[in-house]
């Protein structure tokens, strides 16, 4: 009762409305969080899961310290959730999808975002069941921790602040008793002269020419974020004209074959390339930006560094030792995650120096207004919340482990590999917060291409086999503006037939009665029936402006984190990736063992029987280098030096 009695305080999807008010221009204060008494909330609503703060009460009792441990999963709220499972399962969105009266109550919008929930296999009832869940895990709590700097990542001590990267100046937020917006804003700034000063020719290569070319070094969250704004700014007219004789490269696996296409027809001369590592150690990269180097200096001679390459770190220390002066650095701080960097220099620099520091303040700005809207929204009208509950249920307790991010946009073709990240790597987790297994499955499979292609590619499985819950994203305007005479309607009209049309088609299904009526063969019946009843949510933008795009990314960042905090994992660490690199690291000891040696040589022990099978089959496959006389080499095409093309 006291519970229920809350959670319509709280969070009521009774009182929902169905447009929520613009948040932007909203002064933040970022210190309220600090304000908020967990343990006053604690016992509000007598709750025994303070897990997530870095210091219970002292006077805990050790059956509270008992029940502390206990999953959410064993809360009366998920055991309601999921007997509720059975009632909607009986459900099918054909029917749901004729109540207007629903539809509206699933409607959202935030200044200028309209998101559309209707199709999904929910009830009135489950959303309130979803919000009462939100209670229970404290989400509210755990987003104000966020907010307010605490020390959220707990297995590196870290905050979690990228958040703070966009603020406005006079914001304040602080980590551990200092204000870190001033700092924030002293790398922007920067980031402003350095850009202006390239763009605008003052900033020269070593031979006085101008530097109309970039060459961003670095992989996993400093890479994948800067491409999809890249890619998404690339057609905004504006964006183009600020473009005009620019070039921006992104330079990601340690492939050869990848510095290769990164560097085909560039000229040293106008080069720039900036080593984007947080911690400038990982291993991809760094082979990356030494590799460049020598493709750089082998024409321009070592003095050239200091003009052509820039760093992006947090590590300054190994900035300076790679040789690039700290003064030609673009810091962040540990309390940004990589997946989280695209609104640091990580993102900032490179996309500053292609399309000028303007709009990318537009586009923090953006970010911005979602992060407002994510913490002062009530739960019931907060997209991200509701985005993140909506997760839950589909996958925690419907069971659908995969979810497909399908912009029917072009210029967003790269943003489902950077939510991929984002969500795969935060919340692919086996352990709560405290390292307790995790009683059911935590995160998802996220993948994604753009409408219309993969509708003629993937679509036959989301259609007829596995439930795979969609996002379906569109765009009211077009950046290209396409109608051809004589044609029903516009290319972009076009393209939005089918964002409307893949939604129903794959809600609505078509049964063999309506088959039947269409005089279609027995035997065809069951290959042409639709189950539908498959969920999908709509998110419709105004336009793809580098504001909205903006907003995109906080929208699924924040999203993302309300996962983490609802099934209590750490969404901001990643130990899953490092047993990889241990190994590859032992291959790479091995490797150089035997291309130094004079004759061929066969791995005897070290791995097991496959590994080693395969490794003897590679070693006496790949002979084309001449080890142990390893040298700068460089297909001619990449080098513009005479003496490579004698070489050659
Ligand atoms: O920016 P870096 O330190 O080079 O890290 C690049 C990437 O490497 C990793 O292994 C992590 O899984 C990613 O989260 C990270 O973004």
């Amino acid at each position: 009762m006291q519970q229920a009695a809350i959670a319509l305080q709280s969070s009521s999807w009774h009182g929902a409305h169905l447009h929520t008010r613009p948040q932007a221009g909203r002064r933040q204060h970022a210190r309220r969080g600090a304000a908020v008494q967990p343990q006053a909330a604690f016992a509000q609503i007598g709750h025994t899961d303070t897990s997530h703060m870095s210091s219970a009460g002292s006077s805990s009792s050790s059956s509270q310290r008992e029940a502390k441990r206990l999953p959410i999963a064993y809360s009366p709220e998920w055991m309601a959730l999921r007997e509720h499972t059975k009632e909607v399962e009986s459900l099918h969105l054909r029917d749901l999808l004729v109540d207007e009266e629903r539809t509206d109550s699933l409607v959202r919008e935030h200044n200028g975002l309209y998101v559309d929930f209707s199709r999904q296999n929910v009830t009135e009832t489950t959303m309130q069941l979803l919000l009462n869940l939100a209670e229970r895990a404290k989400l509210r709590t755990k987003m104000n921790a966020m907010f307010a700097g605490e020390h959220i990542n707990n297995t590196e001590d870290r905050a979690v602040l990228h958040t703070a990267l966009r603020m406005p100046r006079d914001e304040e937020v602080y980590v551990e008793g200092e204000n870190v917006v001033p700092d924030v804003w002293s790398v922007l700034d920067k980031i402003k002269d350095f850009s202006d000063r390239v763009r605008d020719g003052e900033w020269l290569g070593a031979t006085g020419k101008p530097l109309t070319d970039v060459v961003a070094i670095g992989i996993g969250g400093s890479y994948l974020g800067p491409l999809f704004v890249h890619t998404a700014m690339q057609f905004d007219e504006p964006c183009k004209e600020l473009a005009r004789g620019r070039r921006l490269r992104f330079l990601a696996n340690v492939d050869p074959v990848d510095v290769a296409k990164a560097l085909n027809g560039l000229n040293p001369e106008t080069t720039l390339v900036i080593v984007i590592s947080k911690t400038f150690t990982t291993t991809e990269t760094m082979l990356n930006a030494r590799t460049v180097r020598t493709w750089l200096t082998a024409e321009l001679g070592q003095e050239a560094v200091a003009k052509h390459m820039v760093a992006v770190s947090t590590n300054l220390k190994l900035v300076r030792e790679f040789g690039i002066d700290p003064e030609n650095a673009f810091g962040f701080w540990d309390w940004v995650g990589g997946r989280y960097s695209v609104t640091s220099a990580v993102g900032i620099l490179p996309l500053a120096l292609q399309y000028g520091f303007e709009k990318m303040e537009e586009f923090l700005q953006g970010a911005h207004d979602i992060d407002c809207h994510y913490r002062d929204a009530p739960f019931q009208d907060n997209i991200p919340v509701l985005m993140g509950l909506l997760s839950i249920w589909n996958s925690t307790f419907l069971g659908r482990s995969s979810v497909a991010v399908l912009p029917y946009c072009q210029a967003l073709a790269k943003f489902p590999s950077h939510i991929q990240q984002v969500a795969m790597e935060s919340v692919g987790k086996q352990v709560s917060v405290d390292g307790e297994p995790l009683p059911f499955k935590a995160g998802e499979i996220y993948f994604g291409e753009p409408g219309t292609n993969g509708q003629h590619s993937f679509y036959q499985l989301i259609h007829q086999g596995r439930v795979v819950p969609c996002e379906f994203i569109g765009v009211v305007k077009s950046q290209q503006s396409v109608y051809l005479k004589g044609e029903l309607v516009s290319n972009h009209d076009e393209l939005m037939c089918n964002f409307f049309a893949q939604a129903d088609a794959l809600a609505i299904g078509k049964d063999s009665v309506t088959l039947r009526a269409e005089n279609v063969p027995e035997y065809l019946i069951p290959h042409k029936t639709f189950s539908g009843n498959r969920p999908s949510t709509s998110l419709l933008l105004p336009s793809l402006s580098p504001y909205r795009v903006g907003q995109l990314l906080a929208l699924y960042e924040n999203r993302v984190a309300t996962q983490g905090f609802m099934w209590n994992v750490n969404a901001f660490d990643q130990w899953g990736v490092e047993l990889g690199k241990v190994l590859a690291s032992r291959v790479r000891t091995m490797m150089h063992t035997a291309r130094t040696r004079s004759r061929r040589i066969t791995i005897t022990d070290g791995f097991n029987p496959s590994t080693r099978k395969m490794i003897n089959r590679y070693l006496d496959g790949k002979n084309q280098m001449l080890y142990p006389e390893p040298q700068d080499i460089f297909p001619c095409d990449l080098i513009h030096s005479e003496e490579c093309e004698a070489k050659f």
